[in-house]
């Protein structure tokens, strides 16, 4: 089942499982304040191979342009989708409880010549929204333009964000003196 968010879906963001979703979450998070929607399901390589085969086939005609896909232990899943698509898919390592996610990262990033997949670091799931942002903006036309646009601003936000947090170190070294 697919939940979407927002109007037109753009990105794909699925997961292996919904025990995934407070990993995943901020992947939908970076989006929404990107004003991109997305479509939002499990779909499991292992559990439901004819579905994901399906998702993947079908994602491109749908309307999507980029999928992010997460998953735990094997993550076969953002691989398998890459096989399917044409579309570029980000994978999202998922620590679980054992192997703290170095089992997710090296079966998604460890992929063989042809079938690339953008490995974001563990559980690094808001850079993969931050990612489809700019993939999308990368595209022509007005909407791509406003993404970019946006994206500029974030990023001045960031700078912001740091030169906030260089004052907040000098001060707590002029209190150490
Ligand atoms: N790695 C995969 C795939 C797949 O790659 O197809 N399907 C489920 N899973 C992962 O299994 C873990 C445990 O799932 P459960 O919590 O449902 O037992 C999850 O992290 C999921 O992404």
């Amino acid at each position: 089942m697919l939940t979407r968010t927002g109007e037109n879906p753009l990105v794909g963001v699925v997961m292996g499982s919904d025990s995934d979703w407070p990993t995943m979450r901020p992947v939908v998070e970076a989006l929404t304040e990107f004003g991109i929607g997305a479509e939002v399901g499990v779909v499991s390589a292992h559990r439901m191979p004819e579905d994901m085969v399906a998702y993947g086939r079908g994602a491109s005609q749908r309307g999507l342009r980029v999928i992010v896909a997460g998953a735990g232990g094997a993550a076969h899943l953002p691989g398998m989708l890459a096989a399917l698509t044409e579309l570029p898919v980000i994978g999202v390592p998922v620590p679980l409880k054992h192997l703290d996610g170095v089992d997710s990262l090296l079966s998604i990033v460890q992929m063989p010549a042809g079938v690339p997949v953008a490995t974001v670091s563990v559980g690094g799931a808001r850079n993969a929204g931050l990612l489809a942002a700019r993939i999308l903006g990368a595209g022509e036309g007005p909407a791509a333009a406003r993404l970019r646009e946006r994206m500029r601003s974030f990023q001045v936000d960031l700078r912001d964000i740091a030169l906030d947090k260089g004052a907040a170190l000098a001060r707590r070294v002029a209190g150490a003196e």
